[in-house]
């Protein structure tokens, strides 16, 4: 259990995590979601007592990170995939991470089968893909067993398949009972991740729900429509009510029903009438306001194949 209450953080005059108050529950993915510069990674960072609050806390099983007795063995994180030697192994690389935190040998060997690398695990760390980087990453953030494990963007600039599973995994992981805590601005891909978002922007909280709620909530009343007379409709519908598609209006605080009845009475010729099941681009950009571009990013970075290392 993660529990951030009135987490506030400036950097000079910038307010990068503003009096943030969330809770992560055991035993389910939860997506911690919001564009580019929200906050997400400084929030991260203080979970994990690598930067210290300006005021507020949070808290891992009723614990500042830095008064926990077993840090590693408590809370697992993933931030940055390529921070390893290049030049050592991946074996290497773990069995000196666990020789430092007193964690057993023989748990290398275990994570590294979790993971899927036993067979490189002999080859330089430099030499691997993104996509057996975030795995080598993984495996050191399940060194020590950990109850909590957070991932800062995990899926950024991976191909389909290491996309496909790094969501496999923490469902995997949270099957397990743990806390799982994922970062990301792909909102699709958080879509089919989690069960639960967090959400933020300019470091602050819009929500915090259930994944299903979130669309539900947002999406409501948006109903698109095509006419050969677009204009008439539009002149007749409340003002801001309509928003521009490729080829016709998505109108939201009326529903069809209203929509259909008072372009029947004005003589209106409608084309498209329906009502539109929400996406968690749509909920996010009508709760936040914000015209940030978002896409899956499977077309742009299927370039990283997951390549056996050299
Ligand atoms: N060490 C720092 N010094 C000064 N400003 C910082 C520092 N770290 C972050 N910021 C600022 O704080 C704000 C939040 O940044 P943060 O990296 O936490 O956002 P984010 O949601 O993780 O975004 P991204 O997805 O781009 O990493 C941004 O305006 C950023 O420029």
């Amino acid at each position: 259990m993660i529990e951030a209450r009135g987490l506030t953080k400036h950097y000079g005059k910038t307010l990068a995590v503003n009096d943030l108050s969330f809770d992560v529950a055991p035993g389910e993915v939860t997506g911690f979601l919001g564009p580019n510069g929200a906050g997400k990674s400084t929030t991260m960072r203080m979970i994990l007592g690598l930067d210290n609050p300006t005021s507020g806390q949070v808290t891992i099983g009723g614990k500042r990170y830095t008064e926990l007795k077993n840090p590693l063995r408590t809370v697992g994180a993933l931030l940055d995939a390529k921070w390893v030697h290049p030049n050592r192994s991946a074996r290497a690389h773990l069995a000196w991470m666990a020789k430092s935190n007193h964690i057993p040998a023989r748990r290398v060997e275990e994570v590294l089968d979790i993971v899927g690398l036993t067979s490189v695990a002999g080859k330089r760390a430099g030499g691997f893909s993104l996509g057996m980087s975030q795995r080598l990453g993984i495996a050191a953030a399940l060194l020590g067993d950990p109850e909590v494990l957070l991932f800062d963007e995990p899926v950024n600039g991976l191909d389909p398949e290491g996309i496909l599973w790094i969501r496999k995994f923490m469902h995997r992981l949270a099957d397990e009972g743990r806390t799982v805590f994922v970062s990301s601005h792909l909102l699709s891909e958080m879509a089919l991740t989690a069960s639960n978002l967090v959400v933020i922007g300019k470091g602050k909280l819009i929500s915090q729900s259930t994944t299903k709620e979130f669309v539900a909530r947002a999406s409501e009343n948006t109903v698109k429509v095509r006419s050969p007379q677009l204009a008439k409709l539009r002149s007749l519908l409340p003002a801001d009510s309509a928003t521009d598609t490729d080829d016709g209006i998505l109108v939201s605080g009326l529903d069809s029903e209203k929509i259909g009845e008072l372009a029947a009475s004005n003589g209106i010729v409608l084309h498209e009438l329906s009502p539109q099941t929400g996406s968690l681009e749509q909920a996010f950009m009508q709760i936040t306001g914000d015209s940030v571009e978002y896409h899956t990013g499977l077309e742009t970075e299927a370039r990283h194949a997951l390549e056996p290392a050299n």
